[in-house]
């Protein structure tokens, strides 16, 4: 009976259907309620509780562009300067053609998979190593990129940093390129991490990535455990996480289990193939959504009912 009560007097005030992004064809749900459940969650705590964690290819940067263009990974945008041994590129096929259907086994359990991207990422640093590099290769590149990012990513990440929430750019890919990308865009704002492999040089060559290595199955916030970052977020309980891979979904695992989590994922290729598992794994399924258009949405939701709060505390004071 008192638990009915209850209900009764914290009936959310924000219901699915009055979000209309949400209410758009390509954006499914499995659980409506339990989303807009956490929404309200979101609204009532405000900005200070809030985190966001994303991660980087085919996430930030668009599955589909309008000219039909193919934006490069992390990876594919270093593999693509000039100055790399021809080697390189031969040898690092070779390990992507090995390693590769090792990490989208369906069948392998996920330990016995670990050992084989540890060693894929050891071996792909072993490969830059010992040759000079100068980064603004990558920035070269990545500049023809950085209109391939979803649209409205740069008011996204203005309403990030305008808010204060501390937003985790996670990549198994490379970082050099990541940051490149993000730089030249205009979106690299003090609120941003990028958590990636580095490439680290001694006696002015490369070698290989720094530590700690960044792989698709360590990819989640345990791996910031200790660190200054972690100490910025470990309060933040309300967490956006985004991504474009099934995976992509654990990078909150590490946050206190009591956290409320809206796990947002861009679904585009073999969509009816793949429409079953990203519905049971993602809060939130985008179809071919090349936008930030539905994050964004989250956050004017919480900036309004803020400012609110705010005018109200003033006038309080007056
Ligand atoms: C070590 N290594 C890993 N990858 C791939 O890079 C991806 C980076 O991982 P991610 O950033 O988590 O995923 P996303 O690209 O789906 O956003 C992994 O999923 C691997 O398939 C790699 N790809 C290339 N081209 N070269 C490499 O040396 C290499
Ligand atoms: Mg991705």
């Amino acid at each position: 009976m008192g638990c009915e009560e209850k209900q009764e007097t914290t009936k959310p005030s924000l219901r699915i259907q009055d979000i209309p992004v949400l209410m758009q064809d390509h954006c499914r749900m499995l659980d409506p309620s339990k989303v807009e459940r956490i929404i309200n969650e979101f609204v009532q705590g405000g900005p200070e509780r809030m985190q966001l964690v994303s991660d980087f290819d085919y996430t930030i940067t668009k599955q589909r562009t309008e000219d039909g263009s193919v934006v490069p990974s992390s990876f594919g945008i270093f593999n693509a300067c000039q100055s790399l041994p021809d080697s390189f590129k031969t040898e690092s096929d070779k390990l992507y053609h090995k390693y590769r259907p090792i990490e989208i086994d369906p069948h392998m359990p996920i330990p016995e998979k670990v050992q084989y991207m540890v060693e894929w990422w050891t071996k792909s640093g072993a490969l830059a190593t010992g040759f000079p590099f100068d980064q603004s290769e990558i920035d070269q590149i990545a500049s023809k990129y950085k209109n391939a990012l979803r649209d409205r990513t740069h008011e996204f990440f203005a309403d990030l940093q305008r808010l204060g929430i501390p937003t985790l750019v996670f990549s198994a890919g490379l970082g050099n390129s990541v940051v490149s990308l993000l730089r030249q865009a205009n979106v690299m704002h003090p609120n941003v991490k990028v958590v990636s492999n580095f490439l680290q040089f001694r006696n002015g060559l490369l070698d290989g990535f720094q530590q700690p290595m960044i792989h698709t199955f360590n990819k989640n916030e345990t791996v910031l455990d200790g660190s200054e970052y972690y100490n910025l977020v470990h309060t933040r309980d309300h967490i956006i996480v985004m991504g474009d891979s099934l995976g992509d979904a654990d990078m909150a695992s590490g946050v206190p289990a009591s956290s409320h989590i809206i796990k947002i994922g861009f679904l585009f290729e073999h969509v009816e193939a793949n429409m079953d598992k990203y519905m049971k794994t993602f809060d939130i399924v985008l179809v071919d959504d090349q936008t930030m258009d539905v994050p964004r949405a989250l956050l004017a939701l919480i900036e309004k009912q803020h400012q609110l709060k705010q005018q109200a505390t003033t006038q309080s004071t007056l």
